[in-house]
């Protein structure tokens, strides 16, 4: 029986994930019968590839985000997208944290000042922010926002959070407004969707001010990264703990000189477990596709 053509793109190491089933190609491909693609969100299926496969109905993502798809031109198509919702957010959640007290700890700078034989007691770096009391703004109220607010109590944290609309349901108070969530807030975490654009603007860097710390653990496209990048250095941002990067791999150079910053190469979702469970989303998803069953977790 001749198995069916699958357009993995780009070509991933996808974590024990058995595809023995298909007929794996890459892109460019001049097959005309894909009738599926795997793809990672930040990456995607542009719109030329999708006019280029005529058969193509559906885009299953490996991981959470959808970013580097056209949603809309997709539907129009009638091809459906699904994602491995909740496949990662407590790890991401943890990295999250991780950044907030690497920030206000100081771990980043005192690391370097340890590898450098500058340790000069007593305080090998300048006296640091506790986290307990601060106030924390989370800007999305997702899986991963929720996550976040969850461990943050733990650490005595007062918590808002801002999305597109009130959730009766929510443990948190809502704040409709995001400048003003910026302003109130000591710490931002950034966890909203991927594909909403920049609506980390210079001023809502600018209202969290001096002392204040921006976590990004969702997209770089989020952020304008060159007024963050200009407030930090001239210090009107406290500091910024980022997984994410408006290009990624980010070059190392861009931050150079960039104080008070703790950087993670996108690891959040990097678990084995939540790996595997990506990969489990992503044949159950295909699965499905080829049999005519209703798909596991399509884009809502
Ligand atoms: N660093 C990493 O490794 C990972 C990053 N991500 C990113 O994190 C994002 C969020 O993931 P989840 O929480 O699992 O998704 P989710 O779908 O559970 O939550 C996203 C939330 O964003 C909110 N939202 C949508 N538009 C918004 C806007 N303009 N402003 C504020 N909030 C808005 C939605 O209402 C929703 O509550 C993903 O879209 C992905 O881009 C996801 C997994 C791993
Ligand atoms: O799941 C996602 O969207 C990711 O970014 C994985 O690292």
């Amino acid at each position: 029986m001749t198995k069916p053509a699958l357009l993995i793109h780009p070509p991933l190491g996808l974590f024990e994930m058995r595809l023995a089933d298909y007929d794996v190609v890459h892109w460019p491909t001049d097959r005309k019968d894909v009738r599926a693609a795997v793809t990672i969100g930040s990456v995607g299926i542009s719109n030329a590839m999708i006019d280029a496969l005529p058969e193509l109905g559906a885009i299953v993502c490996f991981g959470v985000g959808v970013d580097g798809i056209d949603l809309a031109y997709a539907a129009k198509r009638n091809i459906a997208v699904t994602h491995g919702r909740e496949i990662n957010h407590e790890d991401v959640a943890d990295v999250a944290i991780g950044l907030m007290i690497a920030v206000c700890r100081g771990f980043t700078e005192g690391e370097r000042v340890l590898r450098e034989n500058r340790w000069a007691p007593p305080l090998a770096i300048p006296p640091q922010r506790r986290l307990r009391g601060r106030k924390l703004g989370v800007v999305g109220y997702g899986a991963i926002g929720q996550s976040i607010a969850h461990r943050a109590e733990a650490f005595g944290l007062e918590i808002k959070w801002f999305g597109p609309r009130a959730k009766p349901e929510a443990q948190h108070a809502y704040e409709p407004d995001l400048p003003k969530l910026a302003e109130w807030s000591d710490i931002l975490a950034i966890a909203a969707r991927g594909d909403q654009g920049r609506i980390i603007t210079a001023d809502i860097i600018k209202a969290l001010g001096s002392d204040g710390i921006l976590i990004n653990i969702s997209r770089g496209s989020l952020v304008d990264e060159d007024a963050l990048i200009a407030a930090l250095k001239s210090g009107a941002l406290g500091g910024a703990g980022l997984d994410v990067f408006q290009e990624e791999p980010t070059p190392a150079v861009r931050w150079e000189n960039v104080p008070n910053t703790t950087l993670t190469p996108h690891l959040g979702g990097g678990t084995r477990e939540a790996l595997y469970a990506g990969s489990q989303n992503v044949m159950e998803n295909l699965r499905r596709f080829y049999a005519g069953e209703p798909l596991l977790t399509p884009v809502a």
